[in-house]
């Protein structure tokens, strides 16, 4: 498995990391929509690839190993840059903003675009198990305080979800031992495109205090 890495930043200053960062992956998150959808003569392309090339290789001139991992602070911050779902400094990721309403319930609202197109116009269900997954993930970590890996996530799609704004919810709906299920929706203006289940788990490995009884 990946790391856990407690890492002493202080947390004024992964705020002032955060805001170069965070313009930074949203400036790539651009150059991915622009990728899909440009139609510019194709010497113009091949410009363009060039000059990414090089912003890649000045990049890269320094940079970590591997993954960027979990990271935690003592000031009980956690950041993780790179995450699928949520990451700031991941291009890939919408990134979805959850808010946790109380311990067990979670939303957010995402705009989604051409990069993550399934169906003509439509949400790629596998974004939208992504997505879900995440969120009911941390839904079922009642905010933060245990670990929770999914189990078995069971996604019923009842129509088509359009790209374009949509809201996500999830919550845990009851808990045994160190299994938590947990229920969640994806949905639009019309209302909801897509219901999930999921069992999460508390791995062995984590049943501290805080997951015991
Ligand atoms: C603070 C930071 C927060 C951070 C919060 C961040 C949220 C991130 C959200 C991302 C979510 C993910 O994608 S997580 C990544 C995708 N998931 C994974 O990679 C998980 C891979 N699988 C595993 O690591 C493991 O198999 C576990 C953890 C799922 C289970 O291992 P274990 O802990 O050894 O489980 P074990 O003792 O055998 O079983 C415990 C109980 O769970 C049941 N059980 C075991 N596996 C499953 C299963 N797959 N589906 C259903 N039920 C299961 C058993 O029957 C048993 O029930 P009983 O006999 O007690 O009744």
């Amino acid at each position: 498995m990946g790391e856990f890495v407690h890492e002493e930043i202080p947390s004024t200053e992964l705020d002032r990391l955060e805001a170069t960062y965070r313009p930074l992956a949203d400036a790539v998150r651009d150059l991915l929509d622009a990728t899909i959808r440009t139609t510019v003569p194709e010497e113009q392309v091949r410009a363009a690839q060039a000059e990414i090339e090089a912003l890649v290789a000045r990049l890269r001139a320094e940079q970590l190993p591997g993954p960027a991992g979990v990271r935690f602070n003592s000031e009980a911050r956690a950041w993780n840059w790179g995450n699928a779902v949520v990451g700031l400094r991941n291009a890939v990721a919408p990134p979805l903003r959850i808010v946790h309403e109380s311990a067990g319930h979670a939303w957010a609202e995402v705009e989604l675009g051409a990069p993550y197109e399934g169906p003509p116009g439509l949400v790629h269900g596998g974004v939208s198990a992504m997505l879900l997954d995440h969120l009911m993930g941390e839904t079922a970590s009642a905010a933060f305080t245990r670990v929770t890996f999914t189990g078995t996530l069971t996604m019923t799609y009842r129509r088509g979800t359009p790209l374009g704004p949509l809201r996500l919810e999830a919550r845990i709906d009851r808990e045994e031992g160190r299994k938590v299920w947990v229920v969640a929706s994806i949905g639009d203006a019309d209302g909801v495109t897509v219901e999930a289940e999921g069992v999460f788990i508390v791995p062995a490995w984590a049943a501290g205090e805080a997951a015991r009884g």
